[in-house]
Formats: structure tokens, sequence, C-alpha cells
């Protein structure tokens, strides 16, 4: 019947009523789309610009946000010294936790320095372009981009020609690597490489001072952790990648003449400092009455780190790179024998994690709730420990601040920062 009723008798009779109905279904698709492109409009111009803050994470490494006079200029302004012997030095990272605190020291000291960081949301964000806000108020301009683009990278050397590079950039954090292993390799191992070619290609080559770990030493138990022990079995896939960072160094400094030093870096902690590592998120919890873990060894021992206070990290940076010989090749080809180094920047006393959280709750005047659990097999090491008496005779490296009075100086900033981020809504 539907059929019957659907199909025209007379095709006379079927016209007109069939011509009224395509009319009122033009009309209707018509409004239809004038109000979708409307939306569509509306939409598309109210939505942010691929350059302001909101869309700063779904960049792309290739996205063409830098370039131009205006550009050069800035670059070319920051990187260039106060005085004849000063460096002229390319963090990466700086808007990062070591990264800012260097650049700024060396800046202070009168050397030129270019910051660049890819502003990731591994942590928050806000601190990183906070600490952006700081670099600036110093005179250092920060590129925002990413190691693993090399055209920003060749664009870079183009503009400036460094004498150092202070590599700083990294996906860092232990327990995360479970969670998200291919930002390790993408940064630490592709992003270093990448920066290596860019180095070893330019002419002059910079010398190179970069950021390994302590988590080199992996499941290592002879203490103090000493430069010649053992690095061939890591505990974590973050420890992995430092350690192929130092073997890819190696690589580089062996066949293009790279002068290259590796620094070990011991649980560094202080104002400014990373708010996914154990006593920045410890102080944000007891403050909020949450329940903070403990973790403890198999044997019911508590674990350990050698907590190393940002200042002192700061100054072994600085001597790395003024002891740093100058690479022997150039434009790719080697042409002697150049530097290469290793050191540990440590605080040589190792501090139980108990022990931190005590010195929290009586620097905060708060009662952590606390709880002890097992070390999670998460790429934890028990303890880390390190000897630095290479690092005292080479680099002249002293650290004099101990854990409490370093958490002193990181909950003063902590307390500031955050009662300022709330006023200016960060
Ligand atoms: O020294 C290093 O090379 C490394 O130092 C830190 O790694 P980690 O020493 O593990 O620092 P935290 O994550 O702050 O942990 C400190 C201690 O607190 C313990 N912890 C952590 C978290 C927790 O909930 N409870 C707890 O007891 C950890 O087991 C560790 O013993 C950094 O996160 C790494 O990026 C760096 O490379």
């Amino acid at each position: 019947m539907l059929h019957q009723e659907n199909i025209p008798s007379t095709p006379g009779k079927s016209k007109p009523e069939k011509s009224h109905n395509y009319g009122f279904r033009s009309k209707v698709l018509t409004f239809w789309s004038f109000l979708f492109l409307l939306v569509f409009l509306f939409f598309f111009l109210i939505s942010p610009s691929p350059y302001t803050p909101s869309r700063r994470n779904l960049k792309t490494p290739s996205s063409p946000s830098y370039g131009g006079p205006q550009w050069e200029k800035q670059v070319r302004k920051s990187a260039r010294p106060h005085s004849l012997s000063g460096l002229t030095v390319l963090v990466t990272g700086a808007a990062g936790f070591v990264g800012s605190h260097v650049s700024v020291s060396l800046k202070k000291r009168g050397d030129g320095v270019v910051g660049l960081d890819n502003f990731n949301s591994y942590y928050e964000t806000s601190l990183k372009w906070a600490r952006k806000g700081l670099l600036e108020r110093a005179g250092v301009y920060v590129i925002d981009g990413d190691i693993n683009d090399k055209s920003l990278l060749d664009k870079i050397f183009d503009v400036v020609v460094f004498t150092h590079v202070m590599h700083l950039a990294a996906q860092a954090g232990v327990r995360y690597a479970m969670l998200n292993p291919n930002s390790y390799v993408q940064s630490n191992i592709a992003g270093f490489v990448n920066l290596l070619e860019t180095c070893k290609s330019s002419d002059p080559q910079p010398a190179i001072v970069w950021a390994s770990s302590s988590s080199v030493y992996g499941i290592n138990t002879k203490v103090p952790f000493s430069e010649e022990d053992r690095t061939d079995q890591p505990a974590s896939l973050y420890a992995a990648t430092k350690k192929a960072g130092e073997e890819i160094a190696h690589t580089y400094n062996h066949i293009y003449g790279l002068s290259i030093t590796g620094l070990r870096f011991f649980t560094v902690y202080g104002p400014w400092g990373r708010p996914d590592m154990a006593y920045f998120f410890f102080t944000r919890d007891i403050l909020r009455g949450k329940t903070i873990s403990i973790y403890e060894s198999p044997d019911k021992g508590s674990v350990a780190r050698d907590f190393t206070y940002i200042d002192d990290i700061v100054k072994g940076c600085l001597a790395a790179l003024d002891t740093a010989q100058k690479s022997t090749g150039s434009g790719g080809k080697k042409r002697g024998p150049a530097q290469f180094r290793i050191f540990n920047l440590g605080n040589t006393s190792p501090v139980p994690v108990s022990r931190l959280v005590s010195l929290l709750e009586k620097i905060l005047k708060v009662k952590a709730k606390k709880k002890v659990s097992p070390l999670p097999r998460n790429g934890d090491v028990e303890f880390t420990h390190a000897n630095i008496s290479l690092a005292q005779r080479e680099l002249g490296y002293k650290p004099n601040t101990d854990l409490e009075t370093g958490l002193k100086k990181f909950v003063k900033w902590y307390l500031s920062y955050y009662s300022d981020s709330r006023k200016n809504n960060f």
C-alpha cells in the first residue's frame, strides 16, 4: 500500500505536489546549511590562534612559531655576553627546574644565554611559564620549541654561534616511565641525537655539558657510587635512556670530536622545583591533610636519597661549562681527540625518606598523615649515595647545603609561590 501511494498514478497529477515537496525540502536544507555555517563561523572566530597559551601542548615540533627579523633580534640580544670572555650558551630545558636556575646564574655573571623549552604538560605548565617570566626579567629569551625539531635547531645555530650547549631538556622522573615509555625515548634518546647532530655539523662546534642521572647506577650496591662503578644494570626505562645518552655522547665525542661532559645529578631539590618529585608533593599533601606513602625496602629498611640542593648543582654546572675544553671538530669532521667527562654531582650524605618527612613536618609545623608501603616495582632504587671526589678535584665542586637548610628555602618559596599563584589565578 505504502509503496503504491508513493508511485504517482499519472505524471501530471504528481508533478505539482512533487515540486512543492522539493521546494520545501530545499528551503529546509538551505536553512540548516546556513545555520551550520553560522555555528561553524562562530566557533572558528572564538577559537584561540595556534600560538595562544591554551594550544601550547597541541603544538607539533614542526609548527613554524619562530623566525623573522624580530625573533632573530631577540635571540641575538639574549645570546650576547657582557664581557669578552663571556660564554654564549644554548640552554635546553630552560623553563625546567635546573634549566631555569642555570640560565639565570649564567646571565647574572655576564654570559649570553638563549633558552629552549617545549613547555610540555608532564607537570603543571603554569610553573614552567612562571619560570619563563623569571628568565625574561633576567634578560634570557626562551624559545618555545622542541629539541626534536631539526629545522628549528638549525635555525637557532644559524642565528647564533654558541660556544657551549647546556643540555637539560629531558623526560625526567623514574616512575612515569612505566606510564609513558615513549616520551623517554623521544626526549632522552631521539631528541639528544638530534641536538648532537646539529652540534657536530656546526662550525665551530660548541662544547656540550648535559644532564645524566644518578639512576644510571641502577641496582648497584657498592657505596658510595663512583664514576667507575658499573652502570649496566638500570632499574627503570628512565635510567636506561640516560645510560643510553652516555653511550651516545661517547660516540659523538669519538667520531666527531665533540667535547662532552655528562653530569649525574642526585635527586635535586629546591625552590622552583618539580611537582612530580617526592619532597614537592609531600609538602603539598601534608598541607592538604592527604596521606603520603613512605616507601620501605624489602628488608623493612628505609629508602634513602642523596638529596642535593639546587644552588650546589648550579655551581657544578657552571664549573663544568667553565672547565670544558673546546670541541676539536668542525662542520661534521673530527680534527683530533676531544674531552669526554662524566661527574657525579651529589651531596654525599644520603637521608632516609622518613627523615625527609620529619623535616617537612617540623618546617611546615604540620603533622603528616603517613602510611609506610613497600617500595613498588616501578623503577625506584633503594638508595643513592654519591662519591664526589672526581668533581671536587676537577670542578672544585663542594656542596654545602644540608637537607634541612635546603628544605626551609624550598618551603619558603612554595608558600609564597602558591599564595601568589592563587592571587594571580595560576
Ligand atoms: O637522582 C636522580 O637521578 C633522579 O632523582 C629523582 O628521582 P628520585 O630520586 O626517585 O626522586 P623522587 O621521585 O623525588 O623520590 C625520592 C624518594 O622518595 C621515595 N618516594 C617517592 C614517592 C612516594 O610516594 N613515596 C616515597 O617514599 C622514592 O622511592 C625515593 O626514594 C628525579 O625524579 C629524577 O628525574 C632524577 O634523575
